[in-house]
C-alpha cells in the first residue's frame, strides 16, 4: 500500500525515496536514490515487515540531493525508535539548527527534515513527569517552527500525523480498505500528501487541518491538538500547488484541482484573448488550464505536442543542466495540429523559462504561423522558502526579462500571464467566504506568510 502510494506521489520528488516500517517492536528501512519503481523490489519489499509504515519521495529544498539525505531519518530518542518524513521546508531552520546544536546534538546532515526529527528527540526543559508526552513535544515543535511542513512520525505503535499551522503545506486523512461508506470494513488508515496517493484502494475522509495533531493507533485516529497561528495570521495554502506542484484529480479544500487550473484557464482567456486557429498545451501541467482557454474562447482545443512519458518533470530536477536536458529529450511536435496554424500555446507557469523557448523553437520548425503563450499563472519574481526549490531572485526570469524582452528572446508573436487577482479568483470561486481563508503567493507578490525572516541572505 506505501509503495503504490509513493508511485501515486512520484510527482513530488524524484530524488530518492525511502519506507520504514515497524512491527511494534522494531523499524524496518529501505531508503536509495531514484524512483520508488527502481529502488524498492520484492527482495527489500520482503523485508520491510510489521503493520504501519511512512514512506517519502523526495524533491530536495534543503541540503543535497544524496543518499545520506534520504527520507525518512529514523534516530533512537529516551523513548525508543523515531521515523520522520517531512514535506516542506523549515523557514528558521538556522536558528533551530543552533539551538539544537547548543543543546549537544550532533546533525550528520544539514537537511532541514533531520533537524526535525533529532528537535523532537530533545528532553523538554520541564521534564516529563509520566513519561514520554509526543504531543508535546510536537506542539512545542512547532511553536518553535510554524512555517512549513506536513509531516508523518512514527513510533513503534503509533504515527502522528501533523500540518504546519498556515497549512502551507498539503496533507490529508483516508481510511483503508475503501470498501464501504458505513466504515465498518474499513481496517485501516493513510495520510498522504495529496489525495490522489488513495488511488481506489482507500477513502478519502478529509484534510488534515491547519496545525493539526492527529494520533494514528490501533484504537483508530484522534486529533490530540490543533496548534494556532500567530493571531492575525491567516491560512496559507500554497497557490503554486494549485497552479503546478499537485496531480490534477487531487482534492484541496474541497475541490479538485483541474477544476481549479480549468478556471485559471478561462480567466486567462478572458484577460488576454487573442485571434487563432488552436489552443494546445504545454503538456503535462498545462493541459486543463488549455482546456479552460478553450471553452471560454471557443477555440477548439488540440494537442500540439506528444509527451514522453518516460521523462518526469523537469523543474523538480535538482540542476539546470538535468532541467534543460530533459526539457530536450521530452517533447516532441504533432504536426497534422502545428503545420500552418496560428497556435495559442498554454503553460501553467514560467519560471527558470527552461521549457518555453525550446517548444517556440520546434513548434516554428514543425511549421507554425503564429505562436501566441498564454502563461496561466502570474510572474514567479520573489523567491520560495516553503517547499519549492527557488532560492534566489536572480533564477526566475521575469526579474530579469521584462514582458516584450521575455516574447522576443522566446520567440512568441505574443506572450501574457495570468494576473494575480485573476489566479486567487479562479482558486477562490467555489471555497466558502471564511475569515481564515488565504493563500501563500509569495512568490508572486512577495508577501510572505510568516514575514521575511532575519535570517534569510536574499
Ligand atoms: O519555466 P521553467 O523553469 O522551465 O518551469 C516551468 C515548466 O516546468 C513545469 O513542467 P514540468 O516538466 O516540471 O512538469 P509537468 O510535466 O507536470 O508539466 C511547468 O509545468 C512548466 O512547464
Ligand atoms: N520536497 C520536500 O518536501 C523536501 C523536504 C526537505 N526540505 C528536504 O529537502 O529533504
Ligand atoms: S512562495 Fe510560492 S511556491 Fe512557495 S509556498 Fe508560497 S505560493 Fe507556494
Ligand atoms: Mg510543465
Amino acid at each position: 500500500m506505501i509503495l503504490f502510494g509513493l508511485e501515486a506521489l512520484q510527482h513530488r520528488g524524484q530524488e530518492s525515496t525511502g519506507m520504514v516500517t515497524s512491527n511494534g517492536v522494531t523499524f524496518n528501512t529501505h531508503k536509495g536514490m531514484g524512483l520508488a519503481r527502481n529502488v524498492f523490489n520484492s527482495d527489500n519489499m520482503r523485508r520491510l515487515i510489521g503493520n504501519m509504515g511512512i514512506g517519502h519521495t523526495r524533491y530536495s529544498t534543503s541540503a543535497a540531493s544524496e543518499p545520506i539525505n534520504c527520507q525518512p531519518f529514523v534516530v533512537h530518542s529516551i523513548h525508543g525508535l523515531l521515523a520522520v518524513a517531512h514535506n516542506g521546508e523549515l523557514v528558521n531552520a538556522a536558528s533551530l539548527r543552533k539551538m539544537v546544536l547548543e543543546r549537544g546534538v550532533g546533525l550528520s546532515t544539514r537537511s532541514d527534515s533531520e533537524l526535525i526529527t533529532q528537535a523532537l528527540c530533545l528532553n523538554p526543559p520541564e521534564g516529563e513527569i509520566n513519561g514520554p508526552d509526543w504531543p508535546a513535544r510536537i506542539k512545542h515543535l512547532m511553536q518553535l517552527a510554524p512555517l512549513s511542513y506536513s509531516l508523518v512520525i512514527m513510533l513503534k505503535d503509533r504515527i502522528y500525523a501533523v500540518r504546519d499551522p498556515y497549512g502551507n503545506r498539503p496533507l490529508c486523512l483516508g481510511k483503508y480498505p475503501a470498501i464501504n461508506e458505513n466504515n465498518d470494513l474499513s481496517t485501516g488508515w493513510v495520510v498522504a500528501s495529496e489525495s490522489c496517493a488513495f488511488l481506489s484502494f482507500t477513502r478519502y475522509i478529509r484534510e488534515v487541518l491547519p496545525g493539526e495533531i492527529i494520533e494514528i493507533t490501533t484504537n483508530g485516529i484522534k486529533t490530540v491538538d490543533i496548534v494556532p497561528r500567530p493571531s492575525g495570521h491567516k491560512q496559507a495554502f500554497c497557490i503554486f500547488e494549485y497552479v503546478y506542484f499537485a496531480r490534477p484529480n487531487t482534492i484541496f479544500e474541497g475541490q479538485e484541482v483541474y477544476t481549479v487550473r480549468s478556471q485559471c484557464g478561462r480567466q486567462l482567456a478572458l484577460e488576454h484573448p487573442v485571434e487563432a486557429d488552436i489552443v494546445g498545451s504545454v503538456p503535462e501541467s498545462g493541459n486543463a488550464a488549455a482546456y479552460g482557454y478553450s471553452l471560454q474562447s471557443s477555440i477548439p482545443f488540440g494537442e500540439l505536442l506528444s509527451k514522453n512519458t518516460y521523462v518526469g518533470r523537469t523543474f523538480i530536477q535538482p540542476n539546470n543542466s538535468l532541467r534543460q536536458l530533459n526539457v530536450a529529450l521530452k517533447f516532441s511536435p504533432i504536426g497534422t495540429n502545428v503545420k500552418d496554424k496560428r497556435i495559442i500555446l498554454i503553460d501553467d507557469s514560467i519560471v527558470r523559462g527552461n521549457t518555453i523557448g525550446p517548444i517556440i523553437k520546434l513548434l516554428r520548425k514543425a511549421g507554425a504561423k503564429e505562436v501566441h503563450i498564454r502563461v496561466a499563472s502570474p510572474p514567479l519574481r520573489f523567491p520560495c522558502y516553503m517547499g519549492i526549490n527557488i532560492p534566489t531572485r536572480q533564477e526566475l526570469i521575469a526579474n530579469t526579462h521584462d514582458l516584450k524582452d521575455l516574447s522576443k528572446q522566446v520567440g512568441a508573436d505574443s506572450l501574457y500571464y495570468l494576473s494575480v487577482e485573476g489566479l486567487v479568483k479562479a482558486v477562490q470561486k467555489e471555497l466558502k467566504p471564511n475569515p481564515e481563508l488565504g493563500h501563500c503567493t509569495a512568490c508572486l507578490t512577495g508577501d510572505y506568510p510568516g514575514g521575511i525572516p532575519d535570517e534569510l541572505d536574499w
